[in-house]
């Protein structure tokens, strides 16, 4: 099976290796700034767990060019949410026709947009990644958080995650990735406080103050979604319902029982905080504001994620890191 990486940023760089690394034929189509540190520096992954490898750039096919879609027999895409209509006509215009689509992006709505553009002649599936990549600069990526990839559970992710073996992007299967794309979702609210928040994922979540935004933020959107039908599945140690009460429990508990569990390292820090440190337009829209979306969908309101999608927006235009007192004001309308 030959795998081209479309996007291949943190996620697509990490997971493309590590699948190479696995034995797989991956080809990456990317950035040229990630070109040249590949060029120099080869492929050098690494993992909290102190797992590390390195591809020699030789052996890395990273290119730019949409044109080498046509080789693929799966394509992996793994561009920001923002991104996800550019990307499907390059797939729809250089692919070929009969090429499987797998997203590995959060959010919901990526796969439906990849389907509607595709149409019927590519199927689409739809994956998760549970943990963070960072990108270290000189060709590394850092995976940051324990976690294994997910896919739909159907025969060519079979094959996919057959192939992969044991890997630290190995693949798992499930029937409900819906189920699965809504309960990262909801684990994914973190990702806006953490960008405002300006730190990396561990000291933002040891405070209180931030961990009562994020679980005023999820339950809202669980409401939302008991009132829509719609069941989160469980992502991680917690379920969906337990969740918000874990997130908002005292330092104490949380920190010495939950964190530690948790296996975050020092240099994880969200997706949507690299986007703000890097000066690009966030995936807010897709996460707070898909629970923003759901609300008026239902004729109601979601002021605490429509809040955060603001503070995000002002973020995005040059606004400075939030205190957790002044984010539970800003978020929540109150003191904490
Ligand atoms: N980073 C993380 O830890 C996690 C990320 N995710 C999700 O994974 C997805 C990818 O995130 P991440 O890897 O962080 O994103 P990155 O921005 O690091 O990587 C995406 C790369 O794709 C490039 N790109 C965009 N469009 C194209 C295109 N048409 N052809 C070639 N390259 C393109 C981007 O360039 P440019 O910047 O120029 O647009 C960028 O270099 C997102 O949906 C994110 O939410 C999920 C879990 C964790
Ligand atoms: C892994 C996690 C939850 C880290 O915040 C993420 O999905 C992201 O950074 O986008």
């Amino acid at each position: 099976m030959r795998v081209a990486i479309l996007g291949a940023g943190s996620i697509g760089g990490f997971v493309g290796g590590c699948w190479q690394a696995a034995g797989l034929d991956i080809s990456f189509i990317g950035r040229p700034a990630f070109a040249r540190d590949i060029a120099r520096h080869g492929l050098v992954l690494s993992d909290y767990d102190g797992w590390s490898a390195t591809l020699p750039a030789a052996d890395v096919a990273y290119g730019i060019d949409p044109a080498t879609l046509a080789d693929a027999d799966l394509i992996v895409l793994c561009v920001k949410s923002g991104a996800t209509g550019d990307a499907a006509r390059q797939v729809a215009d250089h692919a070929r026709p009969g090429t499987a689509v797998l997203s590995l992006q959060n959010g919901i709505s990526n796969v439906d947009v990849l389907r509607e553009i595709l149409g019927p002649g590519f199927p689409v599936f739809r994956g998760m990644v549970p943990f963070n990549v960072a990108y270290l600069g000189n060709g590394q990526f850092h995976k940051g958080v324990a976690g294994q990839l997910y896919a739909d559970d159907v025969p060519a992710m079979r094959q996919l995650s057959a192939a992969i073996g044991p890997s630290p992007a190995a693949v798992n299967l499930s029937q409900d990735m819906l189920g699965i794309a809504w309960g990262k979702l909801l684990i994914n609210l973190n990702n806006a406080i953490n960008a405002l928040s300006g730190q990396p994922l561990l000291p933002e979540l040891r405070n209180r103050g931030y961990r009562r935004v994020f679980a005023a933020s999820m339950r809202e959107g669980l409401t939302l979604l008991k009132s829509a039908g719609i069941r989160p599945a469980k992502v991680g140690a917690v379920g969906p319902r337990l969740l918000p009460w874990v997130i908002a429990a005292p330092d104490l508990l949380f920190n010495s029982l939950f964190l530690k569990g948790w296996k975050i390292d020092d240099r994880a820090r969200s997706s949507m905080a690299d986007d703000l440190a890097r000066g690009r337009k966030t995936e807010v829209d897709f996460i707070n504001g898909e629970v923003v979306g759901l609300a008026e969908r239902l004729g109601r309101d979601a002021p605490v994620n429509r809040r955060i999608v603001a503070l995000v927006n002002a973020a995005e235009n040059g606004a400075g890191p939030l205190q957790p007192d002044a984010l539970c004001r800003a978020a929540l309308g109150r003191q904490r």
